[in-house]
């Protein structure tokens, strides 16, 4: 059933599990879970339903990125940033059923299998490598054909996609830039080796991107796992509009199975106990913030704002990792999609198509269908005290080629020509920054410090990634299509300037993880054991980005279901369900 507020929740109802966050863990443990018709689940979401009047932001593919600063978004801010001249940055977090998944930018890239080995390494548990996770890397996701029908024979590996509820394709349209980029691997196969799957565990080379697209239609953690749970099953309630305000300490102790809920913050408090679980799934902002409220996390600074501690945790909200994006573009002779970005009739037909027959330009993945991954070369001197990538076959940065002129923060796109932008990743960041609470009240939000370019390393690394770029475009797979660059690329040329572009452009590529990182259950530091249960504390559970120990060599959303699945395994495992 769908409840829209507390009172709605029956008293006689004992519920099994409790999930905080409807996102994209959540709806997966919550649909798991449920296949087992003994179990009472209780999925309980802070924001909004994903089919309301303007749902369609979330499911028109063309309008992926325009859930940010919506209903949608919890609208987070960052703090001052000192390595971007002290700039806030907007940090969005869906605030909707699906989470992140419902507003994200779509794109499905598992990334390297060493990055599942790492996984297994920090956490000391081999059943979290690349080859112990096959069943559940199968179990989440299925390829499909784009909305065309498009023959997409020769760009991707039917083998390592499986028949799992998440929807994913290629694009139904292949532009020039991207024969570019096929045309580049061809030429120079062993500087820009062509790569056939960016979901095949081989996390370096250029190829074509899967997006969470299927059907003509975003596909999210709500539309493949919760909906049809709550259309088919009467074991899962969900209770939406309804914020966790506080995990309560059932018995005195360290045993959290109890919830505290409400509304707003001048709304009444309700309270539910889970007989067996509580599964924390409310993302790597919410759950930090969550466990802080309840006084889980540094006890010092629980102290300082008045929340009593409970348990000593220093690493919750601690370790914030994020990745940064920045563009940079060039007028290119061929057609792009700058001219239909710039004309609001040609943008207008196609949603007029779209709400036809769900066909056309808004009906698959658009602006961005191929991408790279590399890394420095390992003899690098920059890599020798460390190298932060998942490992020797994992990226240090990342390329994504966009049919449009990209702004950045401040940028206005021109309005006449044709453009390509490429973006440009840090993948590996060794910048480490922090999540904090200022205030007892849960409807305050917490202060967010990603640290962007707070290290040598970081921006060494992306001023190497620009000149990589600027090299790229310059073989001749390019020759006869880039014309010439934006005024403030074509400015770029010492050491220096490059690195102004960066701190005055860099945006966060909204990858926050490891706020309440996994470690291995003897380690003292850590928030999660290698059974994501939360340390010290009985009947607490999280399953989200916050648990993933690092920035991801991939794209973080395939590594969440992944996790997601094996997680509901585990927990169907210690209370031995079906
Ligand atoms: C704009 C944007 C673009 C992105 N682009 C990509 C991309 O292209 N590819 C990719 O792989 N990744 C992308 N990401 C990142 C990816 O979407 C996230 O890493 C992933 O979805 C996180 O999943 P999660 O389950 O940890 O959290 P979420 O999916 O964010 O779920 C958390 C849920 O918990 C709810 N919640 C939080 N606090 C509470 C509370 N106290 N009570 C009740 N409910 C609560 C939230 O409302 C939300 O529904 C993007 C993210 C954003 C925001």
């Amino acid at each position: 059933a769908i409840l829209t507020a507390p009172e709605q929740v029956a008293a006689s109802k004992q519920y099994d599990f409790i999930i905080v966050g409807a996102g994209t863990a959540g709806c997966v443990i919550a649909a798991r879970l449920t296949e087992d018709p003994s179990v009472k689940v209780l999925l309980i979401e802070a924001g909004v339903s994903d089919n309301g009047t303007q749902s369609d932001t979330i499911n028109v593919p063309l309008l992926a990125g325009s859930g940010i600063g919506t209903m949608f978004d919890w609208n987070y801010t960052t703090t001052a940033q000192a390595g971007l001249n002290g700039r806030l940055i907007d940090y969005p977090r869906g605030f909707v059923l699906g989470g992140s998944s419902s507003i994200n930018g779509m794109i499905y890239a598992r990334g390297s299998s060493e990055e599942y080995d790492r996984l297994a390494n920090v956490s000391g548990d081999a059943a979290w490598s690349w080859n112990n996770l096959k069943k559940y890397i199968l179990k989440n996701e299925r390829h499909t054909p784009p909305w065309n029908n498009r023959s997409n024979v020769g760009e991707y590996d039917p083998r390592v996609h499986g028949n799992g509820p998440l929807l994913t394709g290629l694009t139904p349209t292949v532009f020039e830039a991207d024969k570019r980029v096929i045309r580049m691997t061809e030429d120079l196969p062993n500087q820009y080796p062509f790569n056939l799957d960016l979901n095949s565990g081989n996390g370096l080379g250029f190829g074509w991107l899967h997006t969470t697209v299927g059907d003509s239609a975003r596909s999210t953690s709500a539309s493949a796992y919760l909906h049809p749970a709550l259309n088919s099953r009467s074991n899962l309630d969900l209770l939406l509009h309804t914020q966790v305000t506080r995990l309560v300490s059932t018995l005195g102790n360290h045993t959290f199975k109890g919830v505290q809920v409400a509304q707003s913050a001048t709304a009444a408090n309700y309270s539910f106990t889970a007989k067996k679980e509580v599964i924390l799934s409310a993302g790597s902002v919410g759950t930090p913030h969550l466990l802080m409220l309840s006084g889980i996390g540094p006890s010092q600074q629980l102290q300082s704002v008045g929340i009593p501690p409970i348990l000593d945790l220093p690493d919750v909200g601690a370790n914030l990792q994020d990745q940064s994006i920045l563009t940079l573009q060039w007028a290119v002779n061929g057609t792009t999609l700058s001219g239909f970005f710039s004309d609001p009739t040609a943008f207008g037909a196609a949603l007029a198509q779209y709400a036809v027959n769900e066909t056309g330009i808004a009906a698959g993945n658009t602006v961005v269908n191929t991408i790279g991954f590399m890394r420095w070369p390992n003899n690098s001197p920059v890599l020798t005290a460390r190298d932060p990538a998942a490992g020797p076959n994992s990226p240090h940065f990342q390329f994504s080629f966009l049919e449009t002129f990209y702004p950045n923060v401040g940028q206005v796109a021109p309005t006449t020509g044709n453009w390509l932008s490429v973006s440009v990743v840090v993948q590996s960041p060794t910048s480490h920054g922090s999540l904090n609470i200022t205030s007892p009240s849960p409807f305050v939000h917490p202060t967010i410090n990603p640290a962007f370019y707070t290290t040598l390393f970081d921006i060494r690394t992306a001023i190497h990634a620009i000149r990589t770029l600027i090299s790229l475009l310059a073989t001749p797979a390019w020759d006869g299509f880039i014309l010439e660059p934006f005024l403030a690329v074509a400015a770029l040329s010492t050491d220096d300037e490059i690195e102004a572009y960066i701190r005055t452009f860099a945006d966060s590529l909204k990858h926050p993880t490891s706020t309440a990182k996994i470690s291995k259950t003897t380690d003292t530091g850590g928030v999660v054991g290698p059974d994501l249960l939360v340390k010290g504390a009985t009947g607490l559970r999280i399953v989200d980005a916050s648990v993933l120990p690092s920035a991801v060599a991939g794209f973080p959303q395939a590594e969440v279901y992944i996790v997601a699945e094996r997680a509901a395994d585990l927990i169907k495992s210690a209370w031995s369900l079906t």
